[in-house]
């Protein structure tokens, strides 16, 4: 029998590919509607999750979910072997939201050393964040004068500071330029190469192709999942885009 890998020390190093996330029957309600109906799937470490599907499809409540700050939640749901939420995969998880959770008023740096003092992060994590989000000419900067796409890479410095193994990033490159999106996008393939899992989400499909692994979402349930290579070849399409399409048609 397999030995369990939830709750396995993660070296960094490759050789296996341990869970990240194990939900099954995962059910939420919001309201009094059920917005994720009975969702079963596993987040390996080591590979670029992504979860795609259009607006309002539930992908920002399944990352709720999994970070712990849903209500309404039921059904199994494990982060490293423990209940999503619990206090022992705080430092574990990175969550960037699509809200700014960094403070206007305070500089690149001055918001990294506040976090860092949080989480009980040295000075050199705080360099070494800002310079993973290429910030380092702004880091003596307000957040009130940066760019959209700059505040977004400051939050996102915020949830790499702790070194996490599960990075959950809900749609991080809405409102960038494409140049900055590539190098966000090979930025979540490093941190995946070293052990972690990272799990985005976007509605756009164009953001598919960049993914070792995709999810696709449409009303609170899964319709694929696999690499886009596979997904298309399901689908008999040439992209993402077309693949979803035909899928939904042959479901309905
Ligand atoms: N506070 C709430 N109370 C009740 N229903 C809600 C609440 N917030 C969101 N919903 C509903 O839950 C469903 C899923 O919303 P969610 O934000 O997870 O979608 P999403 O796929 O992340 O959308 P987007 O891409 O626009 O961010 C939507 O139908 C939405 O109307």
């Amino acid at each position: 029998m397999d030995a369990p890998h939830s709750g396995a020390p993660l070296s960094g190093a490759p050789a296996e590919r341990a869970d990240a996330v194990l939900a099954s029957g995962l059910t939420v309600v919001r309201g009094k509607r059920e917005v994720l109906h009975a969702l079963d799937f596993t987040i390996p470490t080591g590979e670029v999750v992504g979860l795609l599907g259009p607006s309002g499809c539930g992908k920002s409540t399944l990352m709720r979910a999994l970070v712990g700050v849903q209500g309404g939640v039921s059904g199994r749901l494990e982060v490293f072997g423990q209940p999503a939420g619990s206090r022992t995969l705080r430092d574990r998880v990175g969550y960037v939201t699509q809200a700014a959770s960094v403070y206007d008023d305070l500089t690149v740096t001055e918001n990294l050393r506040f976090f860092a003092q949080v989480l009980g992060v040295g000075r050199d994590g705080v360099s070494r964040a800002i310079d993973a989000v290429d910030l380092g000419a702004q880091a003596g900067d307000v957040v009130s004068r940066l760019s959209g796409g700059q505040r977004s890479r400051v939050s996102l410095a915020v949830a790499l500071l702790g070194h996490p193994d599960l990075l959950v990033l809900d749609e991080p490159t809405v409102g960038l330029d494409p140049v900055l999106r590539e190098d966000l996008w090979s930025l979540f393939h490093r941190i995946a190469d070293a052990g972690a899992a990272v799990f985005v989400s976007s509605h756009v499909m164009d953001e598919a192709e960049r993914c070792d692994r995709l999810m696709l979402m449409r009303d609170g349930a899964f319709i694929a999942d696999g690499t886009p290579e596979a997904i298309r070849e399901q689908a008999g399409t040439q992209d993402i885009e077309q693949a979803f399409l035909a899928i939904v048609r042959g479901a309905a």
